[in-house]
C-alpha cells in the first residue's frame, strides 16, 4: 500500500466522511491519489479559509473528523484562521498540506510558497493542533498517521499532517485502528459518586451543556441521564441546538442577562449546577449579572472534572456520562423548568423588517416543512438564531470569526445530505459568500438568508459613533443567478414570507433571500447583549 492511501484508508476508518480541498503542485501528487481511488469523496473550494470552516461544520455535523486538504504555504497559511476556530471550539479537522520533497528541501535554494524557513508552517500549526506529523518516513507513517488521528478523536481538536509530495507513493504497511485511550474505572466511579452526592444535597440542580456533548456523541445520553435525575437542561450561547434531536424538554439557552430571565434565574440560582462539556469563554459568561461562580460548580471538559477546589483528570466525559447513568436517580426536589416557546405567525404586512421577523419567519417555514440544520455566521444573524426553534446549529459563537456561515453550510449539506438554512450578515457575505458559486457543481441547494443591513451593525452597536461601520449596498440578490443560484431581495414582512415559501419550495439551485434590514435595527437578543456588555464592563456600572 502506498503512504497516500494508508492515509485516505484511515481517515475514512477513523470517522471522516469527505475531504474539502484546493490543491497546489506540491500537493497534486496526493489530490491525483484521492481523486483517482475514490476512498473519499473530494470536495474543491474556492479559497481556503472556506475549505477549513467547511471541513470544520462536517466534523460538528457528523460527530467526527473532519478533513481539509491544501497545499504548502500559501494554502496552508489560507486556513490558520479557521483551524483557530475549530481549535478553540474543539472540532476535530484533519488539515493535511502537501510538502516539498526531500531532494527539493535540501537543493538550498529558497522554495516558493516558503513563508519563512521549511520548518516555518509546521511550528504554525502546533500552535493550533493538539497534534502533528510529518510523514518523512514510510517506516513510521502508519503509527504517526495513528498516533495524530487518536489525538483528535480524543481530544476534539485539530490535528496537522505534512505529507511531503515525493512520499505519496512510498510503500507502506496499514495504519493500525482507532484504539480508545482507557480511563481508570475506579478513577470515574468515584468521580460519579461525588457528582450525584452534590446534585442530590442541592435544592437546585441544574444541568448545561455545550459542545462537548456532540462532539463525542454523547446526546442521546445525556437526554436519558436529565430525564432520569429529573433536573432541567440548558444549553450555553455555543452549545444553542444541542438535544434539540431528543425529546429533552430544554429549558432553552443562557445568556446571562442578554437571554430569558427564566433561564438566566434558573442557572444563576442553581446551587448544583452541572457543566457538561461546556467552555468557560466569554460568550458563553461574559454577560452573567455576576451571581454565577464558576468555581462552585461541577465541569466536565478536556478529559478532567473540577469540583469545588479540586479536579479529577483523565476523566473522558463519555466515561463520565456512563457512570453517572448507572448511579441516576430521579432527584425528587429538582424542578424542571418548562421548555421556552419561541416566537411564530409573522404578520406579512407592508412592515420593514427586523431581525426579529426573520427568526419568527423561520419558526413558522419550520412549522410547514420541518426543522432544518442551520449555520450562522457572526453577526446579528447568529444573536437572531437563539429566538429560532432549537434545531441542529453550527456557528462560531465563542471564537466569533466571521466568514464561518456560507462555506459552513456547504460543508453542512455534503456532509449531512440535509438541505441547510445559513445565516449570515452582509460583511460577513462579502468575505466568503462568493463560494455559494461552487454548489451547482456540489450538486447542493442551502437556503440563504442574507441579513443585509448595509453595516457591520454589531460594531456599531458598541461604537455608533464611527463611520467606517458603514458598508455599501451590494445588491446581492442580483448576483445570485450568474453564480447559479435563485436571487430575491425582499424590504418588507409580507415580501419576506413569499421569498421563503418560494425559496423551500425550490430545489436544485442555491436560494438567497437577501432581507434589507434598516441600518440600527437589532434582535432583541444582540440589544441586551450589547447593554448588557455595556453594563457589566463600564467602571461602577455592574
Ligand atoms: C474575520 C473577522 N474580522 C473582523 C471581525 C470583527 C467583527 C465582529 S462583528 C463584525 C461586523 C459583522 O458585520 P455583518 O454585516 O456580517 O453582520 P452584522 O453585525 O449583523 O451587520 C465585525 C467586522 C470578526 N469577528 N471576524
Ligand atoms: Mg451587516
Amino acid at each position: 500500500m502506498r503512504v497516500a492511501e494508508a492515509l485516505l484508508q484511515a481517515l475514512r476508518t477513523y470517522g471522516a466522511g469527505q475531504i474539502f480541498g484546493i490543491p497546489g503542485d506540491f500537493a497534486l501528487p496526493f489530490f491525483k491519489v484521492i481523486e483517482e481511488s475514490g476512498i473519499l469523496p473530494l470536495h474543491t473550494l474556492s479559497h481556503e479559509p472556506a475549505v477549513g470552516f467547511a471541513a470544520d461544520a462536517a466534523a460538528r455535523f457528523r460527530g467526527s473528523i473532519g478533513v481539509a486538504v491544501v497545499t504548502y504555504g500559501a494554502g496552508a497559511f489560507n486556513c490558520v484562521n479557521a483551524v483557530a476556530g475549530a481549535f478553540a471550539e474543539k472540532s476535530p479537522v484533519v488539515v493535511i498540506s502537501g510538502a516539498p520533497g526531500r531532494a527539493e528541501s535540501r537543493s538550498g535554494l529558497l522554495l516558493h510558497h516558503q513563508g519563512r524557513t521549511l520548518d516555518t508552517q509546521f511550528r504554525v500549526y502546533q500552535e493550533i493542533t493538539c497534534a502533528q506529523a510529518r510523514l518523512d518516513d514510510p517506516a513510521t507513517a502508519p503509527a504517526e498517521i495513528a498516533r495524530v488521528l487518536t489525538a483528535a478523536i480524543d481530544q476534539s481538536r485539530p490535528v496537522y499532517i505534512e505529507l511531503p509530495r515525493d512520499m505519496v507513493a512510498a510503500a507502506c504497511g496499514p495504519v493500525p485502528p482507532y484504539a480508545e485511550t482507557p480511563a481508570d474505572p475506579e478513577a470515574v466511579a468515584a468521580c460519579a459518586e461525588e457528582i450525584m452526592a452534590r446534585l442530590q444535597a442541592a435544592s437546585r440542580p441544574v444541568v448545561m451543556v455545550d459542545v462537548e456533548v456532540r462532539r463525542y456523541g454523547l446526546e442521546a445520553k445525556i437526554a436519558e441521564l436529565t430525564r432520569r435525575l429529573g433536573v432541567p437542561v440548558v444549553t450555553t450561547f455555543m452549545g444553542r441546538g444541542l438535544l434539540s434531536g431528543t425529546d429533552t424538554p430544554l429549558a432553552g439557552t443562557y445568556l446571562g442577562v442578554a437571554g430569558d430571565p427564566a433561564v438566566t434565574e434558573l442557572v444563576e440560582g442553581s446551587d448544583g449546577l452541572l457543566l457538561l462539556g461546556v467552555i468557560l469563554s466569554d460568550t458563553n459568561f461574559g454577560v452573567n449579572a455576576g451571581k454565577l461562580d464558576l468555581r462552585r460548580t461541577m465541569q466536565a471538559l478536556d478529559r478532567q472534572v473540577s469540583m469545588g477546589f479540586h479536579q479529577y483528570p483523565g476523566i473522558p466525559l463519555a466515561a463520565l456520562v456512563d457512570a453517572l447513568l448507572e448511579r441516576a436517580r430521579p432527584l425528587g426536589h429538582a424542578h424542571a423548568a418548562p421548555p421556552t416557546s419561541y416566537p411564530r405567525g409573522l404578520v406579512a404586512d407592508g412592515a420593514p423588517i427586523a431581525p426579529d421577523d426573520i427568526a419568527r419567519a423561520v419558526n413558522d417555514l419550520f412549522d410547514r416543512y420541518g426543522p432544518m440544520p442551520i449555520a450562522a455566521d457572526i453577526g446579528d444573524c447568529l444573536f437572531t438564531a437563539m429566538e429560532i426553534d432549537h434545531t441542529d446549529l453550527t456557528a462560531p459563537g465563542y471564537y466569533a470569526g466571521m466568514g464561518y456561515g456560507v462555506p459552513a453550510g456547504i460543508g453542512a449539506q455534503l456532509a449531512t445530505g440535509r438541505r441547510t438554512l445559513i445565516l449570515v450578515g452582509d460583511g460577513a457575505f462579502q468575505m466568503t459568500g462568493w463560494e455559494l458559486g461552487n454548489c451547482r457543481r456540489l450538486g447542493i441547494d442551502p437556503i440563504v438568508i442574507l441579513f443585509n443591513n448595509r453595516s457591520w451593525e454589531m460594531l456599531r452597536a458598541f461604537q455608533p459613533e464611527s463611520a467606517f461601520n458603514d458598508l455599501d449596498d451590494w445588491r446581492f440578490a442580483e448576483m445570485a443567478e450568474p453564480l447559479g443560484g435563485h436571487g430575491r431581495r425582499v424590504a418588507t414582512r409580507a415580501e419576506l414570507a413569499a421569498a421563503l415559501e418560494e425559496a423551500a419550495r425550490t430545489r436544485g439551485r442555491f436560494q438567497l433571500v437577501e432581507a434589507m434590514i434598516p441600518r440600527g435595527v437589532l434582535s432583541a437578543t444582540l440589544a441586551r447583549f450589547v447593554s448588557g456588555v455595556k453594563r457589566l464592563h463600564t467602571p461602577g456600572e455592574a
